[in-house]
């Protein structure tokens, strides 16, 4: 692919999680920049990944061809507006990865610039197992469409949805869900120790369980999940009464509503940024 120097303004979690994917995979630190407001972070990306950084968001969009927007969504407006005025963002392609902000008000805030592309990845990128939403608008040319796919894929899965309103559904899909994921193991852990194993023994037992159940559903595309489950779950044994307990408390009830809740928080995001 293309190498296009490419700049992360905003050097948190998840453009740490990108940046370090990028490297790992093969993008050349050389072609990566990134720049935040504190020295720390920018400090670190550039100590371990070798990548360029600055304090100026101008100092670096001035040197890339292709921007990426990985500030929190509230404060994007005022970062934004500051970079336009700087009067070196035409023709460049931007690729937002912020929660709840449509391409029509990126392109609001980026004052008329309109080759916006609107993603959607999650902090397993990091690894290189991240999975990325993507939505292009029609404006936007096929040569960049395909760059920015085969950016993401350098840290993982992508899909491309092709109404911008199902991006929100990503987020409830895949960009929050590793912390469901989390919140699920974190349970698990806490009553196992409360059964009686240690904190670390309790740890392995829960994350190797998820490891080889993910790992399952991916060497198995040809079954369906629910297949899978029937497979540990022995006529009248253990398994049964767990998957009866969710049942009783109505698991699925409770992942549709949280879920739910993350399209509202997103679509409330952008009414408000
Ligand atoms: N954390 C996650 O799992 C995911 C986050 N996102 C999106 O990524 C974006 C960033 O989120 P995180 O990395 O989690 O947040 P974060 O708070 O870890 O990182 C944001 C960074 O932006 C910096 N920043 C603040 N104002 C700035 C400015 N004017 N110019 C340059 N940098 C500035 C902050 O100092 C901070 O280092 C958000 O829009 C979020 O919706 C998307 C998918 C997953
Ligand atoms: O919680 C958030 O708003 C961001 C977007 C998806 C993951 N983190």
């Amino acid at each position: 692919m293309q190498h296009r120097k490419i700049a992360f303004i905003g050097a948190g979690n998840m453009s740490k999680s990108i940046i370090s994917g990028l490297v790992k995979n093969g993008y050349p630190a050389s072609s990566i920049f990134a720049s935040n407001p504190s020295r720390p972070k920018l400090d670190e990306l550039h100590n371990t990944l070798g990548i360029q950084i600055s304090q100026s968001n101008a100092e670096v969009v001035a040197q890339c061809d292709v921007i990426v927007l990985a500030v929190k969504p509230q404060l994007m407006e005022q970062m934004c507006s500051d970079l336009a005025a700087s009067n070196t963002l035409d023709g460049k392609l931007f690729i937002s990865i912020a929660a709840g902000l449509p391409v029509k008000r990126l392109q609001e805030m980026l004052q008329g610039q309109d080759k916006v592309i609107r993603t959607m990845p999650n902090t397993p990128s990091a690894l290189g197992k991240g999975m990325t939403g993507l939505f292009a608008p029609e404006n936007i040319s096929t040569a960049d469409k395909e760059y920015a796919g085969q950016l993401l894929k350098h840290v993982g899965e992508i899909a491309w949805v092709n109404e911008e309103s199902l991006i929100d559904s990503v987020i409830a899909a895949a960009g929050s869900s590793p912390a469901y994921f989390f919140a699920f193991l974190e349970a698990m852990q806490q009553e196992a120790e409360r059964q009686g194993i240690d904190h670390d023994t309790a740890r392995l037992l829960v994350q190797q369980a998820m490891l080889g159940a993910a790992e399952m559903v991916c060497h198995n595309p040809q079954l369906e999940i629910s297949e899978l489950r029937a497979q540990v779950t022995s006529k009248g044994g253990t398994t049964a009464k767990a998957l009866e307990s969710f049942a009783a408390h109505n698991l699925s009830d409770i992942v549709a509503k949280s879920m739910q809740a993350a399209v509202a928080r997103a679509q409330e995001m952008a009414r408000t940024f």
